[in-house]
């Protein structure tokens, strides 16, 4: 692998409405500066890939988002969502998370029912309303491409679903509070094949109505189904642009190295 110029980076702004804008974004982890500078628009109703290789900061950019770092690291700069400033004193931090959603490497359901599973958040924001409720967790089952195979069994354990359920049914736990961004660490990576592409496909039909930001190391995937993708390198974001330009004409050489699997 070359030597890396950090001051050498291309970020393309892209000419749409942006659900998220990040300035200057830095995370520290005590000494460790773990992302530096990163300055990037997430375009609405689009899906945007963040890869690089391990240890790049693509989880940590990402926690970020959401302000899943607030314990556990120092963030600075500013984070945007709409007009909305996401670590401003006034904002509360489980509003970010209702309109920012967050669906993690591993399936993690609650050891509840499947029903429970979706309800939990949305009785924690007050709703009680059986039939508004009946209503979240089909269309929420639905959006995720889950329902038909558990629509009789809403009462079993979540616990007893497969890997590739699970993970559907984490994405369904999300969309039912209604979010608006979709923020998902590599959703797939403990699937196999089958699952991963239903993953793939709910992915691409929920971009009509929602922004998506996923991480990924698989290089096809991001290719499959992003329209915008990031490049990550030590803790830097050194190219952004559409998913094809990135993958056929990249403008740095250390990005070209990646994406044709020469390191990483
Ligand atoms: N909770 C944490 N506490 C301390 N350091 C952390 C923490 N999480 C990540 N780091 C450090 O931040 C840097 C970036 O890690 P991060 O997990 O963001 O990279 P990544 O690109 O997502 O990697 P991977 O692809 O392996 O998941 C690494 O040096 C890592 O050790």
């Amino acid at each position: 692998m070359q030597n890396t110029d950090f001051s050498q980076t291309y970020l393309m702004a892209p000419d749409l409405p942006s659900a998220i804008t990040t300035e200057d974004l830095q995370v520290f982890y005590g000494n460790n500066h773990a992302m530096h500078d990163a300055t990037l628009q997430f375009p609405e109703n689009r899906i945007t890939a963040l890869i690089g290789a391990s240890g790049s900061g693509k989880s940590t950019f990402l926690r970020s988002l959401n302000r899943m770092n607030d314990d556990v690291a120092t963030v600075t700069g500013k984070i945007m969502y709409h007009d909305t400033d996401i670590n401003a004193k006034n904002v509360n931090v489980y509003a970010v998370r209702r309109h920012i959603g967050m669906v993690f490497q591993r399936p993690n359901p609650f050891a509840k029912s499947i029903r429970d599973n979706i309800t939990f958040a949305l009785k924690a924001y007050g709703i009680r309303n059986q039939a508004e409720l009946d209503e979240r967790i089909e269309t929420s089952l639905k959006e995720a491409a889950l329902w038909d195979e558990v629509k009789d069994t809403l009462d079993r354990s979540a616990l007893s679903l497969s890997g590739g359920q699970a993970q559907r049914l984490c994405l369904a736990r999300s969309l039912a509070v209604q979010p608006d961004v979709l923020l998902l660490d590599e959703p797939a990576s403990a699937l196999d094949p089958i699952s991963t592409a239903k993953i793939e496909a709910t992915l691409i039909k929920l971009a009509e109505h929602y922004t998506i930001i996923i991480v990924t190391h698989n290089m096809q995937q991001a290719s499959r189904i992003s329209q915008y993708t990031a490049f990550f390198h030590l803790g830097h974001v050194l190219e952004f642009d559409t998913t094809s330009n990135l993958f056929q004409t990249p403008q740095l050489p250390i990005t070209r190295d990646y994406v044709t699997g020469h390191f990483g």
